[in-house]
């Protein structure tokens, strides 16, 4: 295994923070959530950021923190949900480090919603349909990526199993 950064990326509420940091430890990397460091600069919660300052200043300084951590090795970085709506996002990540798509299909993350609805602002007011609309055009996205992991009917230690087990032999 190299020194790569490993970076989680995926819609949100996939897994990404929960998974990383499970994956971070058993490799014995600090763990780093980008969504985690945007708020302790700002002393916010990111739906209060999205309120009080912006959308537009969130993701400047998402910009900004994925970028300069992404010049540093060794680590496992989870995005937000929607880092990847940036191409200098995209680009830098995809060259400096390898890069995980937690996958889940849409009828096992609408089981999820209720875990994440108050604390996502993109998903503040929107109808279900509208939800599913959005999270399939987030794919897009997400199309770029090193490795694709489906987390259906996983749970958060066989998914990180399944991780070490890949990156041990990939990265
Ligand atoms: N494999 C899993 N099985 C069941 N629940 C899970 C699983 N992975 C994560 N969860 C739960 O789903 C919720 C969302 O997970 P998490 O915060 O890790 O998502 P995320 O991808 O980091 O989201 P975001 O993009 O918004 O940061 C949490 O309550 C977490 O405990
Ligand atoms: O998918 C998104 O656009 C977001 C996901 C979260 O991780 C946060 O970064 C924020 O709520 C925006
Ligand atoms: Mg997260």
């Amino acid at each position: 295994m190299t020194n790569k950064s490993i970076v989680f990326i995926g819609f949100m509420g996939v897994g990404k923070t929960t998974i990383g940091r499970m994956v971070a430890e058993k490799l014995g990397r600090e763990f780093i959530d980008i969504d985690e460091e945007i708020e302790k600069e700002y002393a916010m919660k990111v739906s209060d950021i999205f309120e009080k300052i912006g959308e537009m200043a969130f993701r400047d300084k998402e910009k900004s923190v994925i970028t300069s951590l992404c010049e540093q090795k060794g680590k496992v970085l989870s995005l937000g949900g929607g880092a990847f709506l940036q191409e200098d996002i995209r680009k830098v990540c995809l060259s400096s480090s390898f890069v995980i798509l937690l996958d889940l299909s849409f009828d096992k993350w609408k089981e999820r919603l209720n875990l994440i609805i108050d604390s996502r602002p993109v998903l503040k007011g929107k109808s279900l349909s509208e939800m599913e609309e959005l999270f399939y055009k987030r794919q897009e996205v997400y199309a770029k990526h090193h490795l694709k992991v489906n987390t259906d009917d996983q749970d958060p230690e066989e998914i990180t199993d399944l991780i070490i087990h890949a990156v041990n032999e990939k990265v």
